[in-house]
């Protein structure tokens, strides 16, 4: 596993160590002496995964405090444009944005740090996204804001979302606790 900085502090690319054979694949997604050594969270009390069809766009969401948490996502199927967006009132990037495509077929992970929202867009059929949390789901504190109030370029792919974050707040109304 290898840590790359990205425009956002605090928010880490890190490649994914995959082993390959014959047979197909077999790809390490948590490694905690590597994690430690990187200074990554060693607690992820949440993992799950979603599938979504192309087009489909989750977020932008995070937990606020007492909930807020950590992420480390990767997409182990398929593909997705991942957005990171830093909702800190006090970093000099606040309300600014980090875009990568995660591909399974190249994994790597994005680490977003508390205080973050995080979304996707699914680029392909079928694809399986894979998110661990460094606290569980807390429906009281569960929030985000609007996918397409924070001057992210999206892929052109007609997008699907649910009602919950279609009306979510926009990043101009959003009084950021963090
Ligand atoms: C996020 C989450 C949802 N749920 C439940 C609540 C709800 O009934 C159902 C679907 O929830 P949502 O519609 O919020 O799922 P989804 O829109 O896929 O939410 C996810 O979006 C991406 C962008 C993230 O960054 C994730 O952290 C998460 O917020 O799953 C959990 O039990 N645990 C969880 O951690």
């Amino acid at each position: 596993m290898e840590l790359k900085s990205t425009s956002l502090d605090g928010c880490f690319e890190v490649k994914l160590r995959s082993f390959e054979d014959h047979r197909g694949s077999l790809t390490k997604v948590f490694h905690q002496p590597t994690f430690a050594d990187l200074n990554l969270p060693l607690s992820f009390p949440e993992e799950y995964f979603s599938i979504s069809q192309k087009g489909v766009v989750r977020g932008l969401h995070f937990q606020v405090p007492p909930s807020s948490h950590a992420k480390s996502v990767t997409c182990i199927s398929g593909s997705i444009f991942d957005v990171a967006v830093d909702l800190r009132k006090n970093s000099p990037t606040f309300g600014k944005h980090y875009t990568t495509v995660i591909d399974s077929r190249q994994p790597k992970l994005l680490f977003i740090p508390e205080g973050f929202a995080h979304g996707f867009m699914a680029l392909e059929d079928h694809t399986i996204f894979l998110n661990r949390s460094t606290s569980v789901y807390d429906p009281e504190c569960d929030a985000g804001i609007k996918w397409d109030s924070c001057g992210i370029i999206w892929p052109d792919i007609p997008p699907i979302v649910s009602e919950k974050d279609q009306n979510m707040p926009l990043l101009s109304m959003f009084n950021s606790p963090f």
